[in-house]
């Protein structure tokens, strides 16, 4: 048996990458048994006798996997985020960092149409932006998002990464990649001025070799409604939140209505951005408004 990596699924075949080649194979092991499905960037055993011929016959344990794009053990996620057209929404981003956070995955911040702002907009972005990159996120901000030298600033962040990309509707996921691999070839769509949502095709993903990691090839905007998140780890997802968490006078602080608490000190006093703390409370509120889920112990 070899192992190798899932790099694109099409029509029950899957085809797997091992020693520099790609072996189309079929799925056969007791995985389908437990009900699980092979997903492109899975770590497969497989056996063949000829590159057109094989079997998948086990599944090795996943670090993650998203459900749009559908890919497995991701490094890291581009956010393509817009300044206008959809606006710019911190309490969306903040959002997005916490799922890819919660599932261990690397975010990039990539702010696109900002050839659309006045200079004054694309100033204050800036200044916003610049909070991120202080928190360790790579955080791509130009003006003009799809010059050569903004995207190369990006495609430098791949190497030996699995990178997806991610974002609202109309972000410009598309336009970008097909900047990134002019193969691609990806429809893009202009945001219907009535409905504000681009178009959705499906397509089926694959991993391509790119500036010497893996991209897949299709973006996808997953599920944001936190429902796999629990309330008490809310706070775990905000990494200068987690810095400051030590100095709270309560272990446990959820630094919400608790005396003593570090983190509201910092919004107080202008370190950490108040739209986070806001968009945190915010979202205590809705992880409290869940309804109890059963087999877990009513924990909320
Ligand atoms: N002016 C300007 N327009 C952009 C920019 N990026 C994308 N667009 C336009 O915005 C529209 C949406 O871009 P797409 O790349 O299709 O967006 P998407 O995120 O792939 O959208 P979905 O497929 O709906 O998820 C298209 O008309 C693009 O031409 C940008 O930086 N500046
Ligand atoms: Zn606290």
């Amino acid at each position: 048996m070899t192992t190798g990596q899932i790099r694109k699924a099409l029509s029950g075949f899957y085809y797997v990458y091992a020693d520099q080649q790609t072996f189309q194979t079929r799925g056969r092991g007791n995985f389908r048994k437990r009900g699980l499905t092979p997903l492109v960037g899975d770590y497969v055993r497989f056996e063949s006798t000829n590159l057109n011929e094989g079997y998948v016959l086990e599944l090795l344990p996943r670090k993650n996997q998203l459900v749009r794009p559908p890919v497995a053990n991701i490094d890291q996620a581009v956010v393509v985020t817009s300044a206008v057209k959809p606006d710019f929404s911190s309490n969306l981003l903040d959002r997005f960092l916490i799922t890819l956070e919660a599932n261990g995955i690397k975010p990039i911040i990539y702010l696109t149409k900002t050839d659309l702002l006045s200079p004054a907009r694309y100033q204050e972005l800036q200044t916003t932006l610049a909070y991120y990159r202080q928190l360790g996120y790579p955080t791509l901000v130009a003006k003009e998002p799809y010059a050569k030298t903004s995207v190369a600033e990006l495609t430098a962040h791949f190497k030996d990464k699995l990178t997806v990309f991610t974002g609202q509707s109309g972000a410009g996921k598309s336009t970008l990649l097909n900047h990134i691999s002019p193969d691609l070839n990806l429809k893009t769509a202009a945001v219907s001025e009535s409905l504000s949502r681009g178009k959705h095709t499906t397509r089926h993903v694959e991993l391509l070799p790119l500036f010497g990691g893996l991209v897949a090839d299709t973006p996808g905007f997953s599920a944001l409604n936190l429902a796999e998140i629990d309330l008490e780890e809310l706070g775990r997802l905000f990494p200068e939140f987690m810095q400051a968490a030590p100095l709270c006078k309560f272990r446990e602080c959820q630094h919400d209505k608790e005396p003593g608490c570090e983190v509201k000190r910092q919004v107080e006093a202008g370190t950490i951005l108040k739209s986070r703390y806001e968009n945190y409370l915010q979202f205590r509120e809705e992880k409290k408004a869940e309804k109890p889920k059963y087999g877990k112990g009513g924990k909320y």
